[in-house]
């Protein structure tokens, strides 16, 4: 673990070593397939394109430009975390990716299909776990496919698998009241995962717990993900959080927003806290922090 290996912006590969980021730009048109945490990828047949995309919101004092140009692809099976200053447009390109919000320009293909609308094959886990106060934990759980196809009959084992990966299976039939913020986030994402969605959204789902239990979690959804690995896309303003949970970041400029900064994060899987505590980690932590620092200034 003495080097990361970094993706630049569409391609171009930069590294990290213990004497810090070392940019190495060299074309990389063709990405062959490739091994990455014991998967293969095909970056050549990228699962998403995010091509010069861009949005505007017209209000009433006028329009705003919250997200100026944004291009990138995603390889199926990654876990990609999106990091940018406050009101950068993070939570506007996520909306877009999943069909919440219309593209004003550009295109976002996801599978091979442009995204026009919302989309069943997603699953969504934003800030607040929003859920049914009149549910108990499983109906909360299995409420996409209740709506769905009616009967949840089904589901049912796999709401069960859901919880007890998470530890709530004891919980399935106490209301959202009785239970603490973080579990609450985890009823939520096995919502977002009861479906099996091909990928899945997540807006800063644990933004408002403290910091042990962020902790919890963060173990908690890399445990998940090993489990199911699903392509991920989470949004967060913890770069450390980021760097735990992720095969890659993309790094938000300030408005109106580009990705400035693309970086792979090769760490061995499955993860676990400890890894927090080494050279590799804390460094490319740093890195990150500065390009947030000057995306922030810069854009
Ligand atoms: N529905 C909307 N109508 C008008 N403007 C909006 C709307 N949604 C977002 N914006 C504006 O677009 C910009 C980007 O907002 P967005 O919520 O996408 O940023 P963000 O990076 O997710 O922010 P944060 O990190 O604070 O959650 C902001 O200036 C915001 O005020």
């Amino acid at each position: 673990m003495g080097r990361l290996d970094c993706r630049c912006l569409r391609g171009a590969r930069c590294r990290i070593d213990r004497k810090g980021p070392v940019m190495t730009m060299q074309a990389t048109q063709a990405i062959p397939i490739a091994k990455v945490a014991g998967r293969q990828i095909d970056a050549a047949h990228p699962y998403i394109s995010v091509s010069n995309v861009r949005k505007i919101y017209h209000t009433a004092s006028g329009d705003i430009e919250a997200v100026s140009k944004v291009d990138f692809d995603i390889t199926s099976g990654d876990f990609v975390s999106i990091l940018g200053p406050s009101g950068c447009g993070k939570s506007t390109l996520m909306m877009m990716m999943g069909g919440l919000e219309s593209i004003s320009s550009g295109s976002i293909v996801i599978g091979g299909e442009p995204v026009v609308a919302p989309r069943a094959d997603l699953g969504y886990v934003f800030q607040d776990a929003t859920l049914l106060p009149w549910n108990n934990v499983l109906d909360n759980v299995l409420f996409p496919i209740r709506l769905r196809d009616g009967s949840t009959a089904k589901y049912r084992e796999r709401a069960r698998e859901l919880l007890e990966l998470v530890g709530l299976w004891e919980f399935r039939n106490k209301r959202p009241g009785e239970l603490s913020g973080g579990m609450r986030q985890r009823v939520a994402i096995c919502r977002g995962l009861i479906n099996d969605p091909a990928l899945l959204l997540m807006d800063e789902p644990f933004s408002a717990l403290d910091a042990i239990s962020r902790d919890d979690m963060n173990v908690a959804l890399a445990d998940i993900w090993d489990r199911f690995h699903k392509t991920a896309i989470f949004i967060t303003h913890s770069i450390r959080e980021a760097v735990f949970l992720s095969d890659r970041i993309l790094v938000m400029s300030r408005r109106p927003s580009t990705v400035c900064y693309d970086v792979r994060v090769d760490f061995p899987r499955p993860r676990n806290m400890k890894i927090q505590e080494t050279v590799e980690f804390n460094e490319l932590c740093g890195v990150l922090r500065k390009k947030i620092e000057e995306g922030y200034k810069n854009s």
